[in-house]
């Protein structure tokens, strides 16, 4: 469940001038150097991180998804302008049972941070601030760019989480705020647009060389080999 980079979920975007969105899978990047921007998905548990990421970087509704345990690793590789830039995306886990060994991990080296909530649940919005604080104490620095999602839209009668409120919420951080929702399609280039609004932030900060990615994936497949550890209730 920790490593996710199966043949056919992640696609290439080529995204044109006027950004319209094409999706392909036939690109060639093989021989492309791709700048690596690492993106974490933050949130309580249940709120959709994992359908979200799934939604960005397969395309789909992922249904009947388990609780995240760790992270589990997502990505794509999106062309920009003529630059081919990977979005290698850590979805966390909510719970903190299956997080509480990874969080140091989590936050290394990340380039931008994605808070999520749930928009049918008070409580999930109530959180926001407490995971702000811990993304802050575990030095992400103020040039990391942040952003909010309130997920679940489509359970409009269930809504608890006015956007008014949100955006006051939002504004006091100085984040943008999207709502959308995972499972509903004609939010999928909504969904989309959330992780190029940050792709295009990143396209001019300091990136992950690929250099750097034979150590990062061994330090996924240390992680993976962590969670398998601490999973073990023996
Ligand atoms: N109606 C609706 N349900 C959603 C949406 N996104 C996710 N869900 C449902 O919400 C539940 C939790 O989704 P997950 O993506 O697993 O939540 P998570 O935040 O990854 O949870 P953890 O891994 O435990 O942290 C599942 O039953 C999903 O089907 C959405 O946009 N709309
Ligand atoms: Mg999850």
């Amino acid at each position: 469940m920790a490593i996710e980079n199966k043949p056919g979920v992640e696609f290439d975007t080529v995204f044109s001038r006027n950004d319209s969105l094409e999706l392909s899978s036939h690109h060639d990047y093989e021989n492309v150097q791709a700048r690596i921007f690492k993106i974490i998905v933050i949130g309580d548990s249940n709120v959709g991180k994992t359908c979200l990421t799934y939604r960005f970087c397969g395309g789909t509704f992922l249904k009947n998804p388990e609780a995240t345990i760790g992270v589990d690793f997502r990505e794509r590789t999106l062309e920009l302008d003529g630059e081919c830039i990977k979005l290698q995306i850590w979805d966390t886990a909510g719970q903190e049972r299956f997080r509480k060994s990874m969080v140091e991990h989590y936050y290394r080296s990340v380039h931008a941070v994605i808070f999520v909530y749930d928009v049918t649940s008070l409580p999930s919005f109530e959180s926001i601030p407490e995971w702000i604080e811990e993304c802050s104490r575990h030095s992400v620095g103020p040039l990391v760019p942040r952003i909010m999602v309130g997920n679940k839209c489509d359970l409009r009668d269930r809504r608890e989480v006015p956007a008014s409120t949100a955006q006051c919420l939002a504004d006091s951080y100085n984040f943008p705020l999207f709502e959308t929702s995972a499972k509903d399609p004609a939010e999928k280039e909504h969904v989309d647009a959330i992780f190029l609004t940050i792709a295009y932030r990143l396209k001019s900060h300091k990136p992950l060389r690929l250099k750097q990615l034979s150590e990062s994936s061994s330090r996924h497949l240390w992680n993976q080999r962590e969670q398998e550890a601490a999973a073990c209730q023996c």
